[in-house]
Order: C-alpha cells, then sequence, then structure tokens
C-alpha cells in the first residue's frame, strides 16, 4: 500500500465561515484501497485544541465538576445546562500550563500535582480540536477562590463537589451527558478509586 500521505491530494480549500472559528470545506482526491481515486469534500470546524482535567480526592471518594450553560446543547433539544470536568482551550499555551489556569478560573482550585491521561479525538469526522486529559488529587484547602468563571466572557459556572459513586450513577441515569466528562470519570473508576 502507498505511504498515507500519497492516498490524499488536496484540490481546493474554501472558507465557508471566518468569525469566531474558522469552517472550511475542502475538496480532496482520494485513492481508496482498491488502487481507484476518488473526489471527494467535506467540511471541517477549527477550534484550536482544548484540555480538561478531573480534581479527585480519594480519602472522601469525591470530585470536582462544573455546571454551566453550553448553547449548542440547547438548541439540539437539551436543557443545555451541563455537568462537566473544567475544559479550556489552549490559545497558544501548552496543554498542562492552559488547564493549570482554567481549573482555577473555572473551580476556583489551585491544582498541585497533576497527570496526563491521554490526548484523544472528540468528533474527528468534523471537528479538527484534539483534547487533552489530566487527573489532579484535590484537598479543600487547595480551594482559593470562588471560582465561576470570567463574567465578562458570558462565564456564569457552578461548582460541584460530588461523592464519585453519584457522578457514575449520574452517567447512567442521564445526569451527566459530556463525552469528557464521562471519559474521564470512567478512567477513574478503572484506574484511581478501585
Ligand atoms: N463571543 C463568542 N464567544 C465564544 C464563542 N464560542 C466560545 N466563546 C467563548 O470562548 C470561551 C471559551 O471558554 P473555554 O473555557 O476556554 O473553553 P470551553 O468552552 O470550556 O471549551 C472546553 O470544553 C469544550 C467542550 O468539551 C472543548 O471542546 C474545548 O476544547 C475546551 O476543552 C468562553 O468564554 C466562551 O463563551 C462564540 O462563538 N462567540
Ligand atoms: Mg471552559
Amino acid at each position: 500500500m502507498h505511504a498515507n500521505t500519497e492516498r490524499i491530494r488536496i484540490i481546493h480549500v474554501e472558507t465557508l465561515s471566518d468569525d469566531w472559528y474558522v469552517l472550511k470545506k475542502t475538496t480532496f482526491d482520494f485513492l481508496r484501497a482498491n488502487g481507484t481515486w476518488q473526489r471527494q469534500s467535506r467540511e471541517t470546524y477549527d477550534r484550536g485544541h482544548g484540555s480538561t482535567l478531573l480534581l479527585y480526592n480519594l480519602a472522601q471518594r469525591s470530585v470536582v465538576l462544573i455546571r454551566q450553560f453550553r448553547l449548542p446543547t440547547f438548541v439540539d433539544g437539551y436543557p443545555g445546562w451541563l455537568i462537566e470536568a473544567p475544559a479550556g482551550l489552549l490559545e497558544q499555551a501548552s496543554p498542562e500550563e492552559r488547564i493549570r489556569l482554567e481549573v482555577e478560573e473555572e473551580t476556583g482550585y489551585r491544582v498541585h500535582a497533576l497527570q496526563k491521561i491521554f490526548e484523544a479525538y472528540m468528533s474527528p469526522g468534523s471537528v479538527t480540536e484534539k483534547l487533552y486529559f489530566f487527573v489532579a488529587e484535590y484537598e479543600a484547602n487547595h480551594r482559593i477562590t470562588a471560582g465561576g468563571g470570567l463574567e465578562g466572557e458570558g462565564e456564569d459556572i457552578e461548582v460541584l463537589e460530588l461523592r464519585f459513586d453519584d457522578a457514575l450513577a449520574m452517567i447512567a441515569n442521564g445526569e451527566i451527558v459530556d463525552g469528557k466528562t464521562i471519559m474521564l470519570l470512567q478512567y477513574a473508576a478503572l484506574h484511581l478509586f478501585r
């Protein structure tokens, strides 16, 4: 088989929207496994990469999550308030640097030792974004502000400290429907709270 890059020839890139983030339509020739070329076009939405982190406390068997309004889920017919792990877009910073700032801004907790666990494309058919996943232990006295996010950016974030078993049950009963948060809680069930 041909090297992967030899199987793709970009023909044309059109910017459909360039406002807050960038939506492009790319036409390309694709060499199929059977050796024939096929012309295709796909839209890609580029909002940069992001990072997310689960704060957990083993002794208390608890985690810290946030609740915030997410318009895309609202326009899809969901009530709109999602329970999530804190997360943020990288904006030129490193994933680790960014998540420390973001967790503090959103939850009020200062992050001490953190551990990178994996990276994942969250919606690879349409969105270019890759998310960097971290976990970190927290203690009550690591909380240095109320958190809540940046009012000037429209953020109005509620901080939730939950029993880990309740958080897991909320995946099963549909109260937690955010992909990154489900991945972090399941990682915690497999590797942290045993
Ligand atoms: N004006 C305007 N502001 C926007 C728009 N889209 C996002 N913002 C603002 O941009 C900021 C982004 O906040 P972050 O905390 O950096 O990112 P996030 O929205 O929490 O995203 C995180 O979670 C996502 C969902 O899982 C991830 O996709 C993303 O990578 C990141 O980790 C927020 O203040 C948000 O209101 C927009 O279209 N217009
Ligand atoms: Mg955020």
